[in-house]
């Protein structure tokens, strides 16, 4: 049974705001209402379609909402004010995106971000443009296809200035996947666990490869309830070479050392 939306929305609000002054953003009101509204229709299609196991509204908006959000602080670039709904247009791909996290959450609290959902899972991509309809958002693209194939496409290859993904796959994988989509000079930003030593050693080979250098680690230990996080960000440093990322399945089944 979904409890009444009185009590979801309550809820939801006042974990959100405290992450959020937790973590020092200030967002308009409009954006907080659309984050409700948006975690209102994930809980509604998720008993229709397998979307999140998260759909209690303090799990909502902690695990999802305020997790996301933690990406802004690699995000912001020196120079920009501290509210994001004043910062400039940057084109940012999300991979794997599932119920629109990251992604549909930057894009609420970073209104001029232009984002391209690629979530390969037809039903959860037609929620994702359910969502961008329902909230009368512009600059949001959803693409149903493989990473590997849009990282293929002239029309996404190396167009994005962020390419970004949380849950997804190893870091090795998830490079092949992040970094063919990123201009040179631009970043990728995995959104991973507390334990990111062995994957990272891992990831050497990948790096080398596909033209990638690590930039920065940051650790995240907000809500103080989760299990602590790390932000890996990484910068384009070459292009990437034409053969990757390899055909649809290959970059998991053999990844690159
Ligand atoms: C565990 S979910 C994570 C969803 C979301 N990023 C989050 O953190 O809540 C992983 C999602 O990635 C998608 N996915 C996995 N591999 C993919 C690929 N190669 N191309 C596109 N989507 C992929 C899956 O369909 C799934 O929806």
């Amino acid at each position: 049974m979904l409890m009444k939306h009185e009590d979801f929305e309550g809820m939801f609000r006042r974990v959100l705001e405290e992450g959020l002054s937790g973590l020092g953003w200030t967002l308009p009101e409009s954006a907080l209402e659309a984050m409700a509204r948006y975690a209102r229709m994930v809980r509604e299609w998720n008993e229709r379609i397998n979307l999140t196991t998260l759909v209690d509204p303090e799990a909502m908006a902690a695990r999802h909402f305020i997790d996301s959000l933690t990406a802004l602080m690699v995000l912001r670039e020196p120079g920009w004010p501290p509210a994001p709904a004043q910062w400039p247009a940057r084109r940012l791909a999300d991979i794997g995106s599932g119920a629109g996290f990251p992604g549909l959450a930057l894009k609420l609290a970073w209104p001029a971000l232009e984002v391209t959902l690629i979530e390969s899972v037809g039903k959860k991509a037609r929620f994702l443009e359910a969502v961008a309809q329902e909230l009368g958002l512009d600059g949001v693209t959803v693409l149903a296809r493989r990473a590997e194939e849009v990282g293929q496409d002239p029309a996404h290859r190396e167009r994005y200035d962020i390419a970004i993904a949380r849950a997804v796959a190893a870091l090795p994988v998830l490079l092949e996947y992040l970094l063919p989509l990123v201009r040179v000079n631009g970043m990728a930003v995995a959104m991973k666990g507390a334990e990111v030593e062995e994957e990272l050693a891992a990831a050497r080979g990948a790096l080398e490869r596909l033209g990638g250098r690590l930039r920065e680690r940051r650790e995240v230990a907000w809500p103080p309830h989760l299990p602590p996080r790390t932000l890996l960000v990484f910068e384009k440093a070459a292009p990437t070479p034409a053969g990757y990322p390899r055909r649809p399945g290959i970059p998991e089944k053999r990844p690159l050392r």
